[in-house]
């Protein structure tokens, strides 16, 4: 690879990408796709061959967000720019919106393109609307384009009435895997099951399997404010955990978690249970986000769990490592959702000694397999969900392998390999598209 000199574009739309640290959950779309982009492209500078990564977003002006996400250009890490390109829509937009604004972001991007002292090798699109743009830039400037689609429509018809935004959002999943040079995806459940389902014959010759590494996190400066606060806040602070990590979406399905933490007899007795649910009382959170917390919020109060529940209105980037630090003495981490596309959150959990409890639809499945260290339930299942747990945090032994099981095998999701093959095949797509030029 050595003397390839790369110059890649990642091309991602969604949430508030920023140079690290992230606020994880400040908005609906600031969850893991942020924290894979940006992963994947610190290790891919790392390469020698890679010469320069630029992350592009769009720019928006929205003080309570942060500042940064108005800047042109943002300096990342060692060759590595956050470049943010304008159009005359300066609001935050959620992703459901973000459609009205592609034709703007579009010409704006490939402007952006053209003004550049040289063309970029590669453009990786997250998402497909990503891919739509790269698609247009492609015909324009003949770049190749890989599409990662981190969040595939087709399954949620399982979990949605069919409804036409649904569709909408489909149709262009449709095009990006018809159209996209390659295809990374982080499971064989993507692979094999998931886009095999949009029908298009020759997807499965451009698809390529790279399991992401774990979520690179800045440790806490000193000791976390939030385990402070918990041993406040909880009755018993010194009991195992129960813990949840994710965006206060539906989907996530954590109130079946709160469920089944008071319904399993024992539970409640045993663990404490903590739910890391985005960041509150800012006025970006979307209706369905309100509607979650206020559903956890209600439950919690009805059944007066407070005490023995806790839901830490927001939190910083170290005490979500300070927190799988706790759940590692005997507790778990749970992640309940009606499905998963692949769930980042169940390798921190690994990374950090913590054996979980994992829904079984979508990549859970496959991750739990390839580490060992935990069990899969029926996100429908309360009972199922909080029995799991109770075996885990009540049985020492149990909790022992499976700990051991995580720290042992948890170098399956490695950055370095995400970066060397990713990066080994951008370059062959340059090469082929320079041979078909010649
Ligand atoms: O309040 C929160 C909520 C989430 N996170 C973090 O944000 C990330 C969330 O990632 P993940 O659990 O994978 O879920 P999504 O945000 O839903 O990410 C989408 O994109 C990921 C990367 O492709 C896939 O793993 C997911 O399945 C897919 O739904 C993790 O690092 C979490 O620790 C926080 O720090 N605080
Ligand atoms: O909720 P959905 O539609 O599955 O999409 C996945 C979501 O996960 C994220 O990737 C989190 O980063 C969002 O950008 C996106 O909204």
């Amino acid at each position: 690879m050595t003397g390839e000199n790369l110059f890649i574009v990642h091309l991602a739309l969604g949430g508030c990408l920023k140079a690290p640290p992230v606020r994880f959950g400040a908005t609906a779309d600031t969850g893991g796709h942020i924290a894979y982009v940006l992963d994947a492209a610190f290790a891919q500078a790392r390469l020698s061959s890679v010469a320069k990564i630029s992350i592009v977003t769009r720019l928006f002006d929205d003080k309570q967000l942060g500042a940064e996400h108005a800047l042109p250009s943002e300096p990342a890490g060692p060759k590595i720019t956050i470049d943010r390109v304008p159009t005359a829509r300066r609001a935050y937009l959620e992703k459901e919106a973000l459609a009205a604004d592609l034709p703007a972001f579009t010409e704006a991007f490939c402007s952006h393109l053209a003004r550049l002292p040289r063309l970029p090798d590669i453009i990786h699109a997250h998402f497909a609307d990503a891919a739509a743009i790269a698609l247009a830039a492609r015909a324009r400037f003949d770049i190749p384009v890989v599409f990662t689609p981190h969040s595939l429509g087709i399954d949620k018809r399982v979990q949605h009435s069919v409804c036409s935004v649904l569709e909408e959002r489909i149709g262009g999943e449709r095009h990006a895997i018809a159209m996209a040079d390659a295809i990374i995806v982080s499971t064989r459940d993507e692979a094999d099951h998931q886009i095999h389902a949009y029908g298009i014959a020759d997807a499965a010759s451009r698809i390529h399997c790279l399991p992401p590494g774990v979520p690179h996190r800045e440790r806490p400066r000193s000791s976390s404010l939030l385990i402070a606060r918990l041993a406040e806040c909880l009755h018993d602070p010194h009991k195992p955990i129960v813990l949840a990590i994710a965006r206060p979406v539906a989907k996530k399905n954590l109130a079946a978690l709160v469920r089944a933490f008071t319904a399993t007899p024992g539970l409640a007795e045993t663990a404490n249970l903590v739910i890391l649910a985005g960041q509150r009382g800012g006025s970006r959170s979307s209706t369905e986000e309100r509607e979650v917390l206020l559903e956890l919020d209600c439950l919690c109060t009805d059944w007066g769990l407070y005490g023995r529940v806790a839901l830490p209105p927001r939190h910083e980037s170290g005490d979500v490592v300070a927190l799988y630090q706790r759940a590692a003495q005997g507790g778990v981490f749970v992640n309940p959702a009606l499905h998963e596309p692949f769930g980042l959150t169940l390798i921190e959990a690994a990374a950090a000694g913590v054996p979980v409890v994992a829904t079984r639809n979508g990549g859970p499945g496959e991750i739990v397999e390839t580490i060992g260290h935990g069990i899969l339930v029926d996100p429908l299942d309360d009972a199922a969900i909080g029995s799991a747990c109770l075996r885990i945090v009540s049985d020492a032994s149990l909790h022992d392998r499976l700990s051991r099981a995580a720290l042992r095998n948890i170098g399956a999701y490695d950055w370095s390999n995400y970066a060397r093959r990713s990066v080994s095949l951008y370059a062959m797509l340059g090469r082929a598209y320079r041979a078909a030029a010649a």
